[in-house]
């Protein structure tokens, strides 16, 4: 589990986070969703140390991120892993080398381990074929499950995944959202997903969070977001036509 306690940040004088607080439960796809500018990244970046909050904390099964000793927080670190928007693989590397970056990078694993732990992960996401194609041989789709196999390469307990769908059509996001859902419970992950796409709400919305200008608005399960009655959230879900016909 992540508990995120009164988080807050400013730049440049202007509150991007007002002081957020919300639990994220293990084995569950956790949506993050909200309009451009509301302080989504910022916020997942408050949680995995990219952007240090001016207040508040982040605890991972009770470890306090900010507060902790050196190896606390280097051991939580590797505990995470992160599927960034665009895929962010190395060009320059074959899928295989991608996606066996962590391990080279943070594991003194020998070289049959690492191969051993690649082409599992490889397989899971069903890339066993592409492991040596490089990243301009493969569809935007495939590099989305490069970018999940890299993601849990390293057996995390926590996964963030920064708007996962963007770029891909409805059916691969279908996939892809299918895809990280099944890791998430089959290996108890606490994932956490910033999106914008409504499908993702309606089909993999365990819990989700609904902000608007830096604050937290609404939190619950896909069932009920469609029943709401925060003004904002009622916007942003009916500028959908799909869901606007749906409305109750
Ligand atoms: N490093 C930074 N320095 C200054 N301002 C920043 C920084 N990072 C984010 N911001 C500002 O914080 C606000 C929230 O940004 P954030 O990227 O979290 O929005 P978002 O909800 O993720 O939006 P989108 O859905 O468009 O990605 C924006 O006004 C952004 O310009």
């Amino acid at each position: 589990m992540i508990e995120v306690n009164d988080i807050a940040k400013a730049f440049n004088g202007k509150d991007v986070l007002k002081g957020i607080t919300a639990e994220f439960q293990k084995g569950e796809t956790n949506l993050i969703i909200g309009g451009s500018g509301t302080g989504k990244s910022v916020l997942l970046k408050c949680m995995i140390g990219l952007v240090k909050p001016d207040k508040g904390n982040v605890l991972y099964n009770g470890r306090d991120f900010y507060n902790c000793d050196k190896e606390t927080r280097q051991s939580i670190r590797r505990e995470m892993g992160v599927l960034f928007q665009g895929g962010a693989l190395f060009d320059s590397k074959t899928v295989e080398e991608n996606v066996r970056f962590p391990l080279d990078m943070l594991t003194d694993q020998s070289i049959q381990e690492k191969q051993g732990r690649v082409a599992f992960c490889l397989q899971r996401v069903g890339l066993e074929a592409a492991s040596k194609r490089m990243p301009s041989e493969i569809s935007g789709g495939m590099k989305k499950r490069v970018g999940i196999a890299r993601a849990i390469v390293m057996n995390p307990k926590y996964l963030f995944c920064d708007e996962p769908n963007s770029g891909l059509d409805p059916l691969t996001s279908v996939k892809i959202d299918e895809l990280i859902k099944e890791i998430t419970e089959e290996y108890e992950i606490t994932t956490i997903i910033i999106t914008h796409d409504m499908n993702s709400v309606m089909e993999i919305g365990q819990n989700i969070m609904f902000m608007y200008e830096g604050a937290k608005l609404w939190e619950g399960i896909s069932a009920d977001i469609i029943k709401t009655d925060v003004p904002e959230l009622k916007e942003f879900l009916f500028s959908n036509k799909l869901l606007r016909e749906m409305q109750p």
